[in-house]
């Protein structure tokens, strides 16, 4: 067996060789193939095990089976091409299938948070382990990496041990996912740790079988560490992790709140601490804060359940970290009102940014869209740019008007708004685009545009946390 892959056209693995699975006749399936869902399925087929995605929308399994990606994702639709072409990946919207298939199920789909309240909606993670138990008939591993409330393995597993005809070898464990979006290729193929949550040693040591390319790489490169630790602390690693994230921003944007109020610079501020070592420059970039399919979602939801659990105050400080970040959103609306001359209502505003990050185009609790709609409300007329977010965009918030160019969005306006910093808007001349605007007004609402050049070109340039 050739001991290593190397895509020929994905920017995420080119750089070195993939290495292969030592254990390639177990057989693989994925149900739920979302952002991260269909990004383990193509790695783990890249990894060389036969690979079955299943999800319960059709034409999302259609596209795929197509080679064509339902989001924008750097490096994946060239990698998902590359693994349909080796005959190793394949998709299906049958349970029966997946379970006659697989010796080990991958759970990824979604856990939004509740429409009525902050916990985590189950009824997919619930309507899963429904669908898939009955057809269970040997022993496989179903391997949780969707983000749960902690209790939720254990339920699952007693659950599936009723539901399945091969009982109790059919074995739930929990694997917690940590890719980012637009890092999600190199992400899973080189994470910085692997959790296994096992209530067995088959358990860890299947997962062990799946994770040997990572755990004993075959080339030069470091192992993965692993950390092997019961259902619940695993289901916990996940949200601690996404919690201390979320408060790591939050608190940069804190301090951006006590600057402002004090005339001082949070940017400085920011680049101070990040030269002490113990904390670290990572996730402390000011500005509209977090938004996403994941942190806001997971930080509610494991509220609620600490809540439930009789520990609601020891994790008391993510409502303040929630609270902070929701603040944000509404300094920058305020600030626009200032810049409009105290009313938005009939004002032109561009919005530059529509994903809740660059790098991809999910535009779930969007920081930016969340401000558009906001402004929207106030009677203005906002038009919104992005360069890849734009449809998901229009179908969340139809309203809002959209340009196709940062030109075309701001003919016109009386305050311009950086949203979400794609490279793209660096590299705008503040000179030709004052030409084009009503007011030369901006708001850097991620503190990462050159304000001396705006302001050098006429612009008044204002920024969250800076005098
Ligand atoms: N998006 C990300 O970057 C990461 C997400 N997570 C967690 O992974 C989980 C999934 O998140 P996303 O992929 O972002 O969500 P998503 O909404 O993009 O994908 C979920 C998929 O599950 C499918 N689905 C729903 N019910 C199903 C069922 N009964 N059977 C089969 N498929 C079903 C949906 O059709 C959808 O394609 C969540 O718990 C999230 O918190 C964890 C780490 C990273
Ligand atoms: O559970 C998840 O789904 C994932 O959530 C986040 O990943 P992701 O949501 O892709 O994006 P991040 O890069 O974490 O950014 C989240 C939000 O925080 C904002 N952010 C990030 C960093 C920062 O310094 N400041 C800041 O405002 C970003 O603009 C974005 O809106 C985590 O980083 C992943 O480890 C985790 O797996």
């Amino acid at each position: 067996m050739e001991s290593s892959v190397q895509s020929k056209t994905n920017p995420a693995t080119a750089a070195r060789p993939l290495p292969l699975a030592t254990s390639p006749d177990l057989r693989l399936s994925v149900i739920g193939t979302g952002y991260l869902g269909a990004t383990h399925a193509v790695c783990m087929a890249a990894l060389g095990f036969e690979t079955l995605g299943l999800d319960t929308d059709a034409e999302k399994i259609a596209a795929l089976s197509a080679g064509r990606l339902p989001f924008y994702e750097p490096g994946l639709e060239d990698l998902l091409r590359d693994q349909l072409a080796t005959g190793r990946l394949r998709f299906t919207t049958s349970y029966e299938e997946a379970a006659a298939f697989a010796d080990v199920h991958f759970l990824c789909v979604g856990t939004p948070q509740r429409t009525d309240g902050p916990g985590a909606d189950l009824r997919y993670v619930d309507g899963a382990v429904e669908a898939l138990g009955p057809h269970l008939t040997r022993p496989c591993l179903l391997v949780g990496k969707s983000t749960v409330p902690v209790g939720t393995a254990a339920r699952l597993g007693a659950r599936l041990a009723q539901l399945a005809p091969a009982g109790r070898d059919a074995e739930v464990a929990w694997n917690p996912e940590f890719l980012r979006e637009g890092f999600a290729v190199q992400d899973t193929l080189r994470p910085d740790r692997l959790v296994f949550g096992v209530a067995s040693d088959r358990a860890e040591r299947l997962l062990r079988q799946v994770y040997a390319p990572l755990l004993a790489p075959a080339h030069e490169e470091e192992p993965v560490p692993s950390v092997v630790a019961d259902l619940a602390t695993a289901e916990l690693v996940k949200v601690a992790a996404n919690s201390f994230l979320a408060m790591k921003i939050s608190f940069i944007n804190a301090m951006a709140e006590v600057c402002e109020a004090a005339g001082a610079d949070v940017l400085p501020l920011a680049r101070a601490l990040s030269h002490d070592p113990r904390i670290g420059g990572r996730f402390l970039r000011p500005g509209i804060g977090f938004g996403g399919g994941c942190l806001p979602k997971d930080i509610r939801a494991f509220t609620a359940r600490a809540e439930e659990l009789g520990v609601g105050r020891a994790v008391e400080f993510l409502h303040q970290a929630d609270e902070v970040n929701l603040r944000r959103r509404t300094a920058v609306v305020d600030l626009a009102r200032e810049l409009s001359g105290g009313d938005l209502c009939g004002r032109r505003v561009t919005v530059l940014g529509a994903a809740f990050k660059p790098g991809s185009d999910d535009v779930r609790d969007s920081p930016a869209l969340a401000v558009a709609d906001l402004i929207e409300r106030e009677g203005a007329e906002v038009v919104v740019y992005d360069p890849m977010a734009m449809d998901n965009a229009r179908k969340v918030f139809p309203s809002l008007s959209f340009a196709d160019s940062v030109t075309k969005a701001a003919l016109g306006s009386d305050v311009l708004l950086h949203l979400t910093e794609w490279p793209e808007f660096e590299h705008i001349d503040p000179r030709a685009l004052a030409a084009t605007v009503t007011g030369r007004h901006i708001i850097d609402g991620r503190n990462t545009l050159d304000a001396s050049r705006w302001r050098a070109a006429g612009w008044e340039y204002r920024a969250l946390g800076r005098s």
